[in-house]
C-alpha cells in the first residue's frame, strides 16, 4: 500500500482544472476558490450550484466533454465525473503530462487525494486515511472541531504577533521559557472566555519578568 506524503501548497492564481460538474464537482471547487485557485471545470452539464458560481465569474465553464486538449498548464487536475472510462483517461492524460491527479471514484488512480479540513485562522488540520474511508476522516474532522474552536484564530495570531519580538529580545533558553508560559493553556483559556485583554495582560508579564 503507498502511503502519501502531506504537504500544503499553494494554488493561489495557479490554474487547476476540473473534469466534471456534479455535486462532487462542485464540493471540489468551493474548496480550491477558498485557497485562490484559477478553476476551469470542463463539462457538458454542471450543476445548479456551480452555474452559479460560474455566473458570479468565479471559475470558468467549458460546456463540453473531457478531451486530452483541456489539460494545459494546471498545476492539480481532478477528474469528478461518474464515467469511470472517462476518468481514467483524465488519469492518463494528466499522468503522461506530469500533473497531480485526483480521481473522485477510484483511490488507486489518484496521485493525491484531498483530506478533511479543518481551518482556524492559521490553523490548519488536514485529516486523510488514504482513501480507507472519508466517511471516517470527515467524522474525526468533526471531533475536532469540538476540541479546536474559533478561539484558535485569535490565539495564533497573537503569538504570531510574539514571535519576531521574542526572537529579537531574548535569548534561546528564555525563548523556551515565554513559550512554555504563553502556551500552557492559561492564556487560551482565557480568550475561549471572551478575555483577550487579559490574555494579552498575562503575555506581557511574562515577557518582562523574562527581561534583564
Ligand atoms: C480517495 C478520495 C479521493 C478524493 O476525492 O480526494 C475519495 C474517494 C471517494 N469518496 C467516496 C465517498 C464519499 N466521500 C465523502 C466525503 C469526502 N471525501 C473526501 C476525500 C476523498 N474521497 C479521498 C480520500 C480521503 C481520505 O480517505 O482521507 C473528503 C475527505 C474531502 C473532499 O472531497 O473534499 C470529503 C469529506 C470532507 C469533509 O467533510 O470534511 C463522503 C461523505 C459525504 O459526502 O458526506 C462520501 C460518501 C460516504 C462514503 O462512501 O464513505 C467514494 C465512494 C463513491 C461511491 O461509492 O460512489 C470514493 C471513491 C472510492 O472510495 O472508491
Ligand atoms: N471522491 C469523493 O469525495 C466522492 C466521489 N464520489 C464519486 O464521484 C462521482 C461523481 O459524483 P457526482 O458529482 O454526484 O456525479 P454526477 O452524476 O452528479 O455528475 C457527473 C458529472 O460528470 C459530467 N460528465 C459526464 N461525462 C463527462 C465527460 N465525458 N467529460 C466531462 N464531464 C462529464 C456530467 O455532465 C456531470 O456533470 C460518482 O460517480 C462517485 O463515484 C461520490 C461521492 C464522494
Amino acid at each position: 500500500m503507498t502511503s502519501y506524503y502531506p504537504i500544503s501548497v499553494d494554488i493561489g492564481n495557479k490554474p487547476v482544472l476540473v473534469v466534471g460538474g456534479g455535486p462532487v464537482a462542485c464540493r471540489k471547487v468551493t474548496t480550491l476558490l477558498e485557497y485562490g485557485a484559477q478553476i476551469k471545470v470542463v463539462s457538458p452539464e454542471i450543476c445548479e450550484e456551480l452555474q452559479a458560481l460560474v455566473d458570479q465569474g468565479y471559475c470558468s465553464w467549458a460546456a463540453k466533454s473531457y478531451t486530452i486538449e483541456d489539460i494545459q498548464e494546471e498545476v492539480l487536475v481532478f477528474s469528478c465525473t461518474d464515467m469511470e472510462q472517462v476518468n481514467e483517461q483524465v488519469a492518463r492524460d494528466a499522468r503522461a503530462n506530469f500533473r497531480p491527479v485526483n480521481v473522485v471514484d477510484d483511490p488507486g488512480k489518484c496521485s493525491f487525494f484531498v483530506p478533511a479540513v479543518l481551518r482556524r485562522g492559521d490553523l490548519t488540520i488536514a485529516v486523510s486515511t488514504g482513501g480507507s474511508s472519508p466517511l471516517v476522516a470527515r467524522q474525526i474532522r468533526i471531533d475536532l472541531e469540538k476540541i479546536y474552536g474559533p478561539e484558535m484564530k485569535e490565539y495564533l495570531e497573537l503569538l504570531r504577533f510574539w514571535r519576531p519580538k521574542i526572537k529579537s529580545a531574548l535569548v534561546p533558553a528564555k525563548r523556551i521559557a515565554f513559550w512554555a508560559k504563553v502556551t500552557n493553556g492559561e492564556v487560551l483559556t482565557l480568550i475561549k472566555n471572551g478575555r483577550l485583554p487579559r490574555a494579552k495582560e498575562v503575555i506581557e508579564t511574562c515577557f518582562q519578568s523574562l527581561l534583564d
